[in-house]
């Protein structure tokens, strides 16, 4: 029974990226990306724990694509390994092929497949080379793009190039706690410059012809912690440098002054190059929004930072290291991350509102809790609270006038997540890690049932 009905042929989904579920990291040509070296490098990841597993996907696709058609989600958002496809800078058709298998098995179970560029993994030789830091990266994403498009664009329509450009910048080269593990304020600012030019180099290409392109960037709702003056810049600086700055430069073609003024110190002047704003503003056919909690910020000196790995980190925030990030008072998840569905309404009729308009798709949202296993059982009522919430706030920002075509559940089941290993737990289907055993939850069966109802209660 549905009272709170979607639009005709909104998009119901689940989400999940390369390095955190295939597994097979050295199979069929693949070469090695940067979180194959930052997992193995000791005391980076949790408990030592790396993706060279991970839920074997690589090789149980067909068996997780029937899963979730069974059940009846209707879109399914994932990535594509760079270093599976362009290992070394060559086409490794044996890359390809996987994915040519898996969005022919999607299609045949009647799931549309979107496919994500970049979720972190990037090649090792490139990084190598300079990584994100350096400007000729962006042009060897365009590369990639171009050989995606040629092999997969008779199969995929709908793409996101870049995958959260906040997180790849700065907790890849700022705070150290994602890969490549760098500490380095200037190096993190050029980097997320360049993973936005490379966006804008790549979206073109990916939109020749039927394809439909898109950005992926992860924003917060952001509050200050008092009206004070000094919370009141905390938070502007932190919502200058989480969201305006991608969201202005995706959907202006520019970016907010006083951001560019916070990063001055650390070089940023000098990155951008004529021409490198009209390509990052160029036309997108949607945009991608990861949202997952709020930031209640306030001027303190320690610059707290939301851990985002298990290990002692530097601030991923150039600009604005005297913040620091204090509890709302909100329930918070396994993540410590506050449960806010608020924000997430808040989030959506801003963007709609003070930006040009453009289709939205809600690209992850979901929770991490602990999860018990009784009788074969996994009753995660905490997470179904969470999703069912967020889906409210989606409805009434539908209602509001939000251009919303779609939602992907964070995630289609328990996979790596990152420097905290296998320990967080987000998936709407149990993965057991020993025998690689898939349990779909109770959220998996009721979100199933609100995608074939396309609607909540
Ligand atoms: N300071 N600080 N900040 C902490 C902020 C971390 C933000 N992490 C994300 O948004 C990642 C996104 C990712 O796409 C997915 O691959 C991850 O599995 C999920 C869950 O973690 C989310």
């Amino acid at each position: 029974m549905t009272t709170r009905g979607f639009p005709e042929g909104f998009a119901w989904g689940v989400a999940t990226s390369a390095y955190q579920i295939e597994g097979s990291t050295a199979a069929d040509g693949r070469g090695t990306s940067i979180w194959d070296t930052f997992a193995h490098t000791p005391g980076r990841v949790l408990n030592g724990e790396n993706g060279d597993v991970a839920n074997d996907h690589y090789t149980r696709y067909a068996e997780d694509v029937a899963l979730m058609a069974s059940l009846g989600v209707g879109a399914y958002r994932f990535s594509l390994s760079w270093p599976r496809i362009m290992p070394g800078g060559t086409v490794n058709q044996g890359g390809l092929d996987f994915y040519r298998r898996l969005a022919d098995t999607l299609l045949e179970a009647g799931i549309t497949p979107y496919a994500t560029l970049y979720h972190w993994d990037l090649p090792q030789e490139l990084e190598d080379a300079g990584g994100w830091p350096a400007r000729d990266t962006a042009y060897r994403f365009a590369d990639y793009a171009a050989v995606v498009r040629e092999a997969l664009g008779d199969r995929v329509k709908h793409w996101f190039t870049v995958n959260e450009p906040w997180c790849s910048a700065f907790l890849g080269y700022a705070s150290g706690d994602h890969a490549p593990g760098l500490r380095s304020p200037e190096l993190a600012v050029r980097a997320a410059h360049h993973l936005l030019l490379a966006h804008g180099l790549a979206a073109p290409v990916l939109r020749e012809g039927d394809g439909l392109a898109g950005a992926a960037p992860n924003l917060y709702a952001v509050s200050p912690a008092s009206d004070s003056e000094l919370d009141l810049d905390a938070a502007r600086r932190i919502d200058g440098l989480q969201n305006r700055f991608f969201l202005d430069a995706l959907l202006r073609g520019s970016y907010p002054e006083d951001v560019v003024r916070d990063l001055a110190p650390f070089g940023f002047e000098d990155v951008v190059q004529a021409g490198d704003m009209e390509l990052i503003g160029g036309p997108i056919d949607f945009l991608g929004v990861n949202y997952y909690s709020r930031h209640t910020v306030s001027a303190e000196s320690d610059g707290g930072v939301v851990a985002t790995s298990p290990f002692a980190s530097a601030s991923p925030w150039p600009g604005a290291s005297h913040v620091s990030f204090v509890h709302g008072g909100r329930p918070v998840t396994d993540m410590g991350w506050e449960v806010d569905p608020g924000g997430l309404h808040e989030i959506l009729t801003r963007v709609a509102k003070e930006y040009p308009s453009v289709p939205l798709y809600i690209t992850e949202n979901g929770a991490a809790y602990v999860d018990t296993v009784v009788d074969g059982e996994i009753d995660d009522h905490e997470r179904l609270s969470y999703i069912e919430a967020h889906l409210a706030a989606c409805h009434d920002a539908i209602a509001d006038g939000v251009p919303l075509k779609g939602y992907f559940a964070w995630s289609f089941m328990d996979n790596f997540e990152w420097g905290w290993g296998y320990g967080k737990r987000f998936g709407l289907v149990h993965v057991d890690y020993e025998t690689q055993k898939r349990t779909p939850k109770s959220s998996a069966r009721w979100y199933g049932q609100i995608s074939r109802q396309n609607g909540l209660p």
